[in-house]
């Protein structure tokens, strides 16, 4: 690192920045040291606010004199962030009212808000803001609300500072009943995909101060109600919830104010696959390689029923960088494999890793073992060495190759098996196994809280999780040399996730939603085998190396699809000018299409 240029560590520090997130906790941790020393964060955060809502303004046309602008205001710093910016909007012209939600309001940024010409409604009818009349009945705390909501719904932008980083649980009273009238209550945020995390562009705009109030900013769940945003502007460091679904998708495009934080002290709680990490996990070919030495990818998918989805999950995995691939399946599937990749092996034999259950039916309850699909027999018999339990050497389940468990194969995983074992399941999947492990949990919940959930499918089995989404979820081990580095963690709904510093947390959010097709699973399947099978090194995390491969498929689809839209874009930094690239909006694919970019992925990824 001492030899590192002043530039290059800048960048270094801004590709951390864009790419990591850290928890509520870390980030008070974070700001205290600058906090002690009279660095004035809040006029910063507020400056940035008040800059970024005008752009946003000027973008639709807008000048900051005709705009009507409605301040929703907790009595936290979070207020006070969003009083100071507002105070600026109201210098320069535009027109101002702060709804206060809470019972006070910051009082310097409050003074402030006055004096700039500001305009104030409260709301509590026990509430302390100076100069403002209170005790008033239940009948006139309704009738303001309607106005508060009114006002909101007609101005141009809201300014959404609720809440922030304070944020506990689910959001209630007032501001529960603003943010559920004027955004939606406990759904996921239904949006149109578009380049670039561009929205619809209509009024009002929504700004969130630091995160749209309500959302779960630790672990990224929806829980009640908030308001989406088109634009939230975060202060110091990401926290999880611009990261993780379904949070992120709430959050619209994002500016981060770099405050400066020393953030190598802190462990990220999760971090975002960038192109940079895929490709160190691309094995370069060795000049003394043999098809061996480059990895085999063994296969178990397809079936009588599911043919074609041998065929993606082979070719996906024949062209994700390996040697050679094996494949096992009914004769239909061998022959269609045959035709796709003619170099294909059939048959058993030798294998760095293994991919099993894709287009593979599930457990039929009506059928008895005899009927039961021949694939499903043979992945059983494989799966069991991976077990860890008393009937099992565990010491074989341990040297096991990787194996990736998609789709038909995750109701055959053992209760317990080694963190080599990487299942895919979607949110209806991952429900599913954790019902037939005693939870009481639907594809619902698996959606809302999707870290949650994969945490749990973790530590219950073992297994690395790759959940799968528009952005994907993956949590795993970390790798042994990484875990002396943790000194935080996180505390996730509730208290049987409080010691999460031990997992490792990643998301992949390069994909496009044109990906959301069928047989797209059955690709990811095959690459994530194959960039399993490619690792020379023993100690890799395999949530890692599961991840680049979540990644490579959204690019791969990407590319496919010639769509600049994904799943997570990595923040503007505010003050860096970013040129605002033209983004595309792509076509429909076939998930055979995007085996077919797979290596033009590689190759963009190692250029
Ligand atoms: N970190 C940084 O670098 C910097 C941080 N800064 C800013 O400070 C923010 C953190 O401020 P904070 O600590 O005052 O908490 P904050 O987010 O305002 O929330 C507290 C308020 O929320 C309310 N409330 C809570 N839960 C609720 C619920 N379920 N339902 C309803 N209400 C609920 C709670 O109400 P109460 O419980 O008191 O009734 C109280 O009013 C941070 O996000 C950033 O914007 C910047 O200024 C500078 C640098
Ligand atoms: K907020």
């Amino acid at each position: 690192m001492a030899d590192q240029t002043v530039e290059q560590k800048d960048e270094n520090r801004l590709h951390i920045l864009r790419h990591a997130a850290f928890t509520a906790a870390d980030v008070r941790a974070m700001e205290r040291p600058l906090l002690e020393t009279g660095v004035p964060l809040m006029r910063m955060a507020a400056t940035a606010t008040a800059h970024v809502t005008a752009d946003l303004l000027d973008e639709e046309g807008m000048a900051l004199e005709d705009a009507n602008i409605a301040l929703l205001a907790g009595s936290g710093d979070n207020g006070g962030d969003g009083l100071f910016a507002a105070a600026i909007l109201a210098q320069n012209g535009a027109s101002v009212t702060a709804i206060a939600v809470g019972r006070s309001l910051h009082g310097d940024a409050f003074d402030a808000f006055i004096r700039a010409g500001g305009k104030v409604l409260v709301l509590d009818p026990a509430s302390e803001v100076p100069g403002c009349a209170a005790g008033f009945s239940a009948g006139e705390a309704g009738e303001r609300l309607r106005a508060a909501i009114e006002l909101a719904r007609h101005s141009h932008v809201i300014i959404d500072a609720m809440t922030g980083i304070g944020l506990d649980g689910a959001l209630r009273g007032i501001a529960g009943t603003m943010a559920a009238s004027l955004g939606v209550d406990g759904t996921v945020p239904d949006r149109t995909a578009l380049p670039d995390g561009d929205t619809a562009g209509e009024f009002p705009l929504v700004v969130a101060v630091d995160a749209p109030s309500g959302i779960g900013i630790d672990d990224g769940a929806i829980t009640g109600p908030y308001i989406p945003a088109d634009v939230t502007v975060t202060f110091g460091a990401l926290k999880p919830a611009a990261m993780l679904p379904p949070a992120s998708y709430a959050c619209g495009r994002v500016t981060l104010v770099d405050f400066g934080f020393d953030i190598d002290g802190h462990t990220p709680f999760v971090e975002a696959v960038s192109g940079d990490n895929a490709s160190e996990t691309i094995r370069l070919p060795h000049l003394a390689d043999t098809k061996y030495a480059r990895g085999v990818t063994g296969l178990i998918t397809g079936s009588d029923r599911y043919p074609g989805a041998a065929v993606l999950s082979a070719k996906a995995a024949a062209v994700s960088n390996v040697g050679m691939i094996r494949y096992m399946g009914p004769q239909r599937a061998r022959d269609m494999v045959l035709d796709a990749v003619p170099e294909a092996v059939m048959g058993k034999g030798r294998v760095q890793a293994w991919v099993v259950g894709s287009g593979v039916p599930a457990d039929d309850p009506d059928s008895d073992e005899e009927q039961a699909d021949p694939q499903r027999q043979i992945i059983a018999k494989l799966l069991s060495h991976y077990a860890l339990d008393d009937e099992h050497d565990p010491d074989i389940a341990y040297e096991m190759p990787p194996i990736v468990v998609d789709a038909g194969a995750l109701d055959l995983l053992p209760d317990e098996v080694p963190s080599q074992v990487v299942i895919t399941p979607h949110a209806g999947e991952l429900a599913s196994l954790l019902v037939g492990r005693g939870l009481d949990v639907d594809s619902r919940d698996v959606q809302l809280e999707p870290l949650h959930w994969a945490i749990r499918a973790h530590e219950l089995t073992g297994a690395t999780v790759l959940l799968k989404g528009a952005i994907t979820v993956i949590v795993g081990e970390r790798a042994e040399d990484d875990v002396d580095d943790v000194d935080s963690g996180a505390t996730v709904h509730g208290d049987d996730d409080a010691a999460t510093s031990d997992v490792r947390v990643l998301v992949a959010g390069r994909a496009p939603a044109w990906l959301g097709t069928a047989g797209a699973g059955d690709v990811l399947a095959g690459m994530v085998g194959s960039l399993l099978a490619q690792q020379d090194d023993e100690d890799i995390s395999y949530a890692d190396v599961a991840a680049v491969g979540a990644y490579l498929h959204g690019y791969a689809a990407a590319i496919a699809s010639e769509s600049d839209q994904r799943g997570f874009n990595p923040p503007t930094i505010y003050g860096t000018t970013t040129a605002a690239p033209l983004g595309k909006l792509g076509h429909p694919i076939l998930a055979s299409a995007v085996a077919d970019a797979i290596p033009e992925a590689f190759r963009r990824l190692l250029s």
